[in-house]
């Protein structure tokens, strides 16, 4: 069977030119919307996104604020920065790349943004609202997964959905997504026993549990539909997901590729929050 695959490149393509008209329009009535990203330190993971999210808003038409500070900026600082960001009418949303250093409290850190500017949609008011179903901002990458299913015509009601993994900005948002969606959602994690058994019953498997390659073909259904959230660099310097392609792609209806499946979706979210974020 020839797996379908889910273009997460030209997805995302497709939603930031009609962000872009947005912008237009916006632009016509005076509003210029506006990002700040803020890094501390510099991991060179982080600082690809950095620079993929500044590339997307320029594409867009998104002012973006870029806020570089030094590893050993201290918790302090960084909130007085985020607190000040709040208070200034001219931006719209606040970003904190993450992880931080770990002389850093991130749970703190995220609960000073103001929720109406938290384009990530990782405070805890935004996640609350998420889980009872209210208006809020949700989290880029599931938003980026759902949105991937709906255009690529894949059936989400009544499916029976598998997400491994139950990160804060991943896993479990993307649960809640996909039962708003009414799907049959099952969460796993790493206290999961036989996880392939688990797995195997999935119409539509979502994997984000951060290990290189580790779902094989014997943790996928005929025909599932397969989602695949990881980013590694592999012992040659190649990029893959959590998924093992070559292993998997033969057995499957539909797969998402990394690069280019997942990873510029949660962009083309986070561009769409920012343009909600305008009142
Ligand atoms: N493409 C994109 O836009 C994004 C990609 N990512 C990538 O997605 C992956 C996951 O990210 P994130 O959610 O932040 O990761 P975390 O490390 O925060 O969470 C991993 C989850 O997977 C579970 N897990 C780990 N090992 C196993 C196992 N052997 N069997 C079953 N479950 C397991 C953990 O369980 P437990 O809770 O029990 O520890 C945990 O819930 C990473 O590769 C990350 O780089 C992340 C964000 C955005
Ligand atoms: N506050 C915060 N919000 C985030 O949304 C956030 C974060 N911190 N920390 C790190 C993770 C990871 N993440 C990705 C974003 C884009 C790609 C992406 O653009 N991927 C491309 C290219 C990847 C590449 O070239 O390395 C692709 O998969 O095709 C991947 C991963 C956002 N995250």
């Amino acid at each position: 069977m020839m797996a379908h695959l889910i273009d997460g490149k030209e997805i995302s393509l497709q939603i930031k030119e009609e962000l872009k008209q947005k912008a237009i329009e916006y632009k016509e009535r005076g509003i210029e919307v506006t990002l700040a990203v803020i890094q501390v330190g510099n991991d060179p993971a982080s600082s690809v996104y950095v620079g993929n999210k500044k590339k997307a808003c320029e594409f867009v038409g998104i002012r973006s604020l870029a806020y570089e500070l030094p590893e050993e900026t201290t918790q302090e600082e960084l909130i007085a920065l985020v607190k000040e960001l709040n208070e200034r009418a001219d931006v719209n949303g606040i970003l904190v790349q993450l992880p931080l250093p770990s002389h850093i409290n991130e749970d703190f850190v995220i609960k000073t943004i103001a929720p109406e500017k938290d384009v990530d949609g990782f405070h805890p008011q935004s996640v609350g609202a998420l889980s009872i179903g209210q208006k809020g901002f949700v989290s880029c990458t599931p938003a980026g997964i759902i949105e991937l299913l709906k255009r690529s015509n894949i059936e989400i009601a009544g499916k029976e959905c598998v997400v491994v993994g139950r990160s804060n900005i991943v896993g479990k948002p993307m649960a809640l997504l996909m039962l708003r969606e009414n799907a049959t959602v099952t969460v796993c994690h790493s206290r999961t026993k036989d996880l392939k058994e688990v797995t195997k019953r999935a119409d539509i498997l979502i994997v984000a549990l951060g290990k290189p390659r580790f779902i094989t073909s014997e943790y996928v259904k005929d025909g599932a539909v397969v989602i695949d959230v990881g980013i590694h660099r592999d012992e040659n310097n190649k990029l893959c997901g959590d998924v093992d392609f070559a292993d998997v792609e033969g057995k499957v209806e539909a797969i998402t590729p990394v690069p280019g499946g997942v990873g510029p979706m949660t962009i083309a979210m986070l561009m769409n929050n920012c343009m909600e974020a305008i009142v």
